[in-house]
């Protein structure tokens, strides 16, 4: 049977726009089915590939489960969601969206506690006044339990909530909670801080693959296709083309990648053209000018095809 590669990404929320933005950079366009409502689609010009849209919540879960191969996630639901995801799952690449922190906040006006060992020092004295424990409102039920176990918080217990957690402390259903932050602004409109040794997992979406899904001979050469894409758009997006003309040493190629990490691509007659991580072009440039060029040009490249694929190389690795 041809089990095709399965990649699902999200429909809705946070991650939507940027997973979208992030698969057309990569010359991967994708296809919804007829209806908006269709949840499945393919990749343009890729037949062994079938597209699930789903929740980002719904996406780890299938991950894990094998029923897909490729998903974009955050990784605070990976975490929280799957039990030993590092034999289940592996995360390819962070995506530089979705960034968000999985936080202890409580109410600003306990002014006594400011850091977890305070929140271990109330709890005995908590359940003396008030006649029962702290309670925590979360939707983030496992990775709770495992951050106050670390920390020698026991004494309290877990409200689950799985909608407007910041509220709960004000509605009086919670002491304090665990949840999502990114700016801040809702946790500072609850009147809630995070304490200062707080901060759970910085999360950010991942490019995630699936170690129990049917790895088939198809799904094995859609799954190399996709990957080389995106890391020969990766490496686009973090190399320029930097060109100038000026007569240069060994001396001064070697200052140039030992500075700049620039490498000498091509040389002809006193052109010489640098492959320069991006961050470095304009500096490279300030110092080619010093060196004597007149100009200096640097260049966006669409895509950097490398014969070796890393991505790839390392998927293939785990699911052998
Ligand atoms: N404020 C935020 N800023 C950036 N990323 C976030 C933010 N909130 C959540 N995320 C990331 O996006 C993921 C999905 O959250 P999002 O709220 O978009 O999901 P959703 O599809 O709306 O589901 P739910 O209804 O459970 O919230 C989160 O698990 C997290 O990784
Ligand atoms: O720190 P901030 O920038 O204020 O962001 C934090 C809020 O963002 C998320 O909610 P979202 O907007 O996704 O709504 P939801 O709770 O309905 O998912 C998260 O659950 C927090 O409530
Ligand atoms: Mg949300």
């Amino acid at each position: 049977m041809t089990q095709k590669l399965i990649v699902a990404t999200p429909s809705k929320g946070r991650l939507q726009e940027n997973a979208n933005a992030f698969f057309a950079r990569a010359g991967l366009e994708l296809t919804q089915g007829r209806g908006a409502r269709d949840y499945r689609g393919a990749i343009a010009g890729l037949d062994g590939v079938e597209v699930a849209f789903l929740s980002a919540s719904e996406i780890t879960s299938r991950l894990a489960r094998g029923e897909a191969h490729f998903g974009i996630t955050g990784e605070d639901l990976v975490r929280e969601e799957i039990a030993d995801p590092d034999s289940k799952i592996e995360l390819l690449a962070p995506l530089g969206f979705g960034h968000a922190n999985v936080v202890v906040a409580a109410p600003q006006a306990w002014i006594d506690v400011r850091a977890m060992a305070d929140l271990a020092d109330i709890a005995d004295g908590f359940r003396a006044r008030h006649g029962r424990g702290l309670r925590v409102a979360t939707k983030y039920v496992n990775t709770t339990r495992r951050f106050f176990a670390q920390h020698g918080v026991g004494d309290y217990r877990i409200v689950e909530s799985s909608g407007a957690t910041e509220g709960a402390p004000a509605a009086g259903s919670a002491d304090l909670i665990v949840d999502i932050t990114t700016t801040g602004a809702t946790l500072a409109a609850n009147a809630l801080k995070v304490l200062e040794d707080g901060v759970i997992l910085r999360s950010q979406a991942n490019l995630v693959a699936s170690l129990a899904a049917p790895w088939s001979e198809t799904a094995r050469e859609a799954a190399r296709v996709i990957l080389s894409r995106i890391a020969a758009e990766e490496a686009a997006r973090t190399t320029r083309e930097v060109r100038a003309a000026l007569p240069l040493s060994d001396e001064t190629l070697r200052a140039a990648e030992a500075t700049f990490g620039a490498r000498l691509r091509e040389r002809q007659g006193e052109t010489a053209t640098f492959a320069c991580p991006t961050k470095h072009a304009p500096a490279l440039a300030d110092w080619l000018i010093g060196k004597g060029a007149q100009s200096v040009t640097s260049a966006r490249l669409d895509y950097v095809f490398n014969a070796g694929n890393a991505l790839w190389g390392r998927l293939a690795g785990r699911i052998g």
